[in-house]
């Protein structure tokens, strides 16, 4: 007799979130609406990849679908993995500081720019990044200096 074979665990989900930040350093946070888990907290805009599609593809639909906003350009930062209850995600990390338009509350949630991020509580995997971005706040990153 056989045994049944165990259950393969689901591999992680991928998900890209995007870091809109101005010349003065200010970043855009949402916050997440009702009927999503971790509903009222705050994480930087973005979503699950489809299948097949490509990651700043993903990027520029979310966008538009949750904000109205179109992204230029933007550069892949860092990505985090993080294991919930109700999902397993890879996270992707974008920073773009070049986009087209102000953005519009298409899913009903409230989005505040931040500097300093006073905004609470945020999704446990984006706590990390708040020290992160000091990194890369203020200059053009990455800047090369030369004598
Ligand atoms: N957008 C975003 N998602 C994050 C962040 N940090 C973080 O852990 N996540 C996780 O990434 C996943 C994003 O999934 P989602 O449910 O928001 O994606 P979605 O907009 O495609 O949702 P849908 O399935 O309702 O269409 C969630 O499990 C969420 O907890 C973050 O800073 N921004």
């Amino acid at each position: 007799m056989h045994e049944a074979a165990p259950k393969l665990a689901a591999g992680p989900i991928d998900v890209v979130v995007g870091i809109l930040m101005k010349p003065n350093g200010d970043v855009l946070l949402g916050q997440r609406p009702a009927g999503k888990p971790y509903a009222g907290y705050w994480e930087f805009p973005g979503g699950k990849v489809e299948a097949g599609e490509a990651l700043f593809a993903a990027l520029q639909r979310e966008f538009v679908e949750e904000l109205g906003l179109h992204i230029d350009q933007a550069t892949e930062w860092c990505g985090v993995e993080h294991v919930y209850e109700h999902a397993h995600v890879r996270l992707h990390f974008f920073i773009s500081r070049a986009w087209q338009g102000e953005p519009q509350s298409l899913e009903g949630q409230a989005f505040a720019w931040q500097g300093k991020v006073g905004v609470a509580p945020l999704l446990p995997a984006t706590i990390p990044l708040l020290e992160w971005l000091d990194l890369v706040r203020y200059p053009a990153y990455p800047r090369v200096l030369h004598k």
